[in-house]
């Protein structure tokens, strides 16, 4: 690594680029523009009034000054004899330039032969035609300053920079060289050089991405987890006395789940299945198997409602075995956390449900053999490896109700493993979708009134106020308000929203389980896995503020049971995109359609939550644009990893991999 000032500019740039992360000229060279700006000649077209042209000045220049701000005027000759009034703002100090007969180039925007210049330089096109990068700044460089530190940065990195990628590979996907490609994206001379760079740096990027997360897959399958034996017939028909059959689906992962248990390698799996698609039954048997094999089992969920609801379903489900179900939430008073604590460190608790509670520091399992956590995206990568410190190579099951290709799915959780259920339990109907351009509930009302007089219960969204939890409660407050004036005594409205206290919360949550609430105004708190079945109808207010995969976990809480359940996307947006993502969701009913329709849309991170799940987040490479590069990436690592031992090179590569995983602890749960 070469130190930032060989560049021997002054300390306070030198301190500027420090700030933006930038050490060495290796950082430096690897700081890529975000986008070009490309200076050729452009006339207007009819899509496009930016214009480039070079022209003679043929007129004398005007100025009007208004306080310390200028407007200066003059008139141009192209070379097909055109004439253009050009305007440009506070350039004053350009006026001695700007004789009759000079050449100059200007861009700007052009309509009706007037130019509104947003640049004006007073040389021919010829001299400064080309592309320039822009680079992401802190105040006090410039673009300019910049690109000539990377220029300096490059020389002085001349055939020093060594390429990652093995050469086999860059034969064979027709790559040019490392340092070629850093040429290229800093000093393209045309956009082909762009593409070529890119084409590079993109399989660079995913290759050591892939190599990093199969090289944890690898190090994890050596280490020596707990093989967990148990009694599979007293399993089995645990099973068979559910109360219904097994989708093929749900058998295979729980056939996957019980063979990782088995095995003397620790388990990773991800676990995707669309919602209500029957994933805890799942969980819930990875947790009754891993009880079986003398094992203590935590299930995390992201709230306490959600909590509540796993630890009464799995209370149920297990009631004739002799499993020991403990609940620890942070509502508990001090009293009970401490007699919990106990039971938990004693060995007298078989499976924990809980939130956040569970890896606090005073919990100390006994012997602690399976983590599983719900809704994998709300979770911070540290949360997660807290719980899974507190047990020897326990086994760890991720739950995820976003679910996307499995192809995708594969290469971008490269290192674990990954079950996937596609198929919904016998008898669903799709919920019939509704999206009505309105404001208010009017239109619906009488829907309403017929559905639940009909004995449903129905759920009331309210509009999503981004980063607001304050506003989000008051109007859902005003909504619940307006809605029991209206139905007076007729029903009971009930509230739910993220400033209540969570006890408050479970109350209102119980009411509308038992029925006493028919109306349950909320927020997106009961967005995840809330399982009420007599709930069939569903209202969303605002639904253009929502995600589309969130609108399809939110219509996933109706239609649970055998009833047909309606969903009304009330929008009063005039946009037409709005309109036509939430069309979508009136057709479409599969998630994984949803999310990857919903990926392209707004891309991964904002759809699997990539910077709170800790995934990467990649510089040049976007994983839905670029996915034919990635699966070709992983394919390329799985081969390195398959031949290193071998292969000089490869091991080179590897070990540098190694090294950046202990240094940065990348990508590592
Ligand atoms: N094979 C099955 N046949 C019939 N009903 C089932 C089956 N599996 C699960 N169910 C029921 O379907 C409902 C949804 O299941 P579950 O809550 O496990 O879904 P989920 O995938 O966790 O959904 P979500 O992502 O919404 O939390 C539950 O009431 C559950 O009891």
């Amino acid at each position: 690594m070469t130190d930032i000032r060989l560049l021997k500019t002054t300390e306070k740039r030198l301190e500027l680029l420090r700030q933006m992360n930038i050490h060495t000229l290796e950082d430096l060279v690897s700081q890529y523009p975000y986008r070009y700006e490309i200076i050729e000649e452009q006339y207007p077209t009819d899509e496009d009034d930016h214009v480039v042209i070079e022209g003679t000045v043929i007129s004398p220049v005007k100025i009007f000054f208004k306080g310390r701000m200028s407007r200066m005027t003059f008139e141009v000759e192209d070379r097909y004899l055109q004439h253009f009034q050009v305007t440009i703002f506070n350039r004053h100090f350009l006026r001695q330039y700007l004789k009759i007969d000079t050449i100059v180039t200007i861009i700007g925007k052009c309509q009706n032969h007037r130019i509104t210049a947003s640049d004006l330089k007073v040389k021919p096109l010829q001299e400064i035609k080309g592309i320039y990068p822009v680079y992401s700044l802190k105040e006090g460089l410039t673009q300019k300053s910049f690109r000539q530190y990377i220029k300096k940065a490059l020389h002085l990195l001349h055939q020093q920079i060594e390429d990652f990628i093995p050469e086999k590979y860059l034969i064979q996907h027709h790559l040019i060289r490392k340092e070629n490609a850093l040429y290229c994206i800093h000093f393209p001379e045309n956009k082909k050089d762009i593409q070529e760079a890119l084409k590079y740096l993109k399989y660079e990027e995913f290759l050591k991405f892939q190599l990093t997360m199969q090289l944890i897959k690898q190090q994890r399958i050596q280490e020596i987890g707990m093989a967990k034996d148990f009694d599979v017939t007293v399993f089995q028909n645990w099973i068979l006395s559910l109360p219904f059959p097994l989708t093929t689906d749900q058998q295979k992962a729980i056939k996957d789940i019980v063979e990782d248990l088995k095995s003397p390698h620790m388990m990773y799996r991800f676990l995707q299945g669309d919602v209500g698609s029957g994933k805890t039954v799942v969980s819930l048997a990875a947790l009754y198997a891993n009880y079986l094999a003398g094992f203590q089992g935590a299930l995390m969920a992201p709230t306490e409602i959600l909590a509540t609801q796993h630890y009464q379903t799995l209370t149920h489900f297990l009631e004739e075995t002799p499993v020991r179900i403990e609940l620890l939430t942070g509502s508990l008073s001090v009293k009970e956390k401490e007699a919990s604590y106990q039971r938990i460190a004693q060995g007298e608790a078989d499976i924990i449900v809980g939130t956040h509670a569970l890896f606090q520091d005073k919990v100390v399992y006994s012997k602690l053999g399976l983590v599983i956590t719900d809704e994998q995206h709300r979770f911070g990568v540290m949360q997660r490896k807290a719980l899974k410190n507190k047990g020897q190579q326990v086994d760890f099951l991720i739950m995820s109700a976003t679910p996307i290709p499995r192809t995708l799915a594969i290469s971008m959780y490269g290192d674990m493993d990954v079950s996937t259920i596609k198929t919904m339990p016998q008898g669903r109907l799709p919920v019939i979708t509704k999206y009505i351009h309105s404001a208010s509930m009017k239109p619906i009302l009488k829907d309403l009134k017929n559905y639940l007089a009909r004995g449903g219960q129905c759920y009331v969204i309210c509009p999503l106020v981004e980063e607001s939890d304050h506003l989000e409660a008051k109007s859902a407050m005003q909504i619940a308000d307006a809605m029991q004036r209206y139905f007076q005594k007729q029903y009971h409205v009930g509230l739910l929203h993220g400033q209540m206290k969570d006890e408050d919360k479970e109350k209102v949550m119980t009411g509308f389980l038992n029925n006493t609430i028919q109306i349950l105004v909320s927020t997106t708190v009961v967005e995840v896995g809330v399982d009420v079945k007599n709930a069939n109808m569903m209202v969303i207010y605002n639904a253009e503020r929502f995600g589309l995969s969130q609108l399809h976990q939110l219509r996933g809480r109706i239609g649970r049971g055998k009833e047909q359940a309606y969903c009304y996307l009330m929008s009063a947006s005039s946009s037409p995109e709005a309109k036509e993502r939430l069309q979508y969701l009136e057709k479409s009913h599969d998630g994984f359609e949803i999310s990857l329709y919903d990926l392209k849309l707004r891309g991964p991170g904002e759809v699997l939550g990539q910077r709170q799940s800790g995934l990467p987040t990649f510089l040049v490479a976007d994983v839905m644009k670029d996915f034919p590069i990635l699966s070709v990436a992983r394919k390329d690592a799985q081969e390195m990893i398959y031949d290193y031992v071998q292969n000089h090179e490869y091991q080179g590569i590897m070990s540098q991999i190694q090294e950046k995983l202990k240094v940065n602890n990348e990508y590592v749960d």
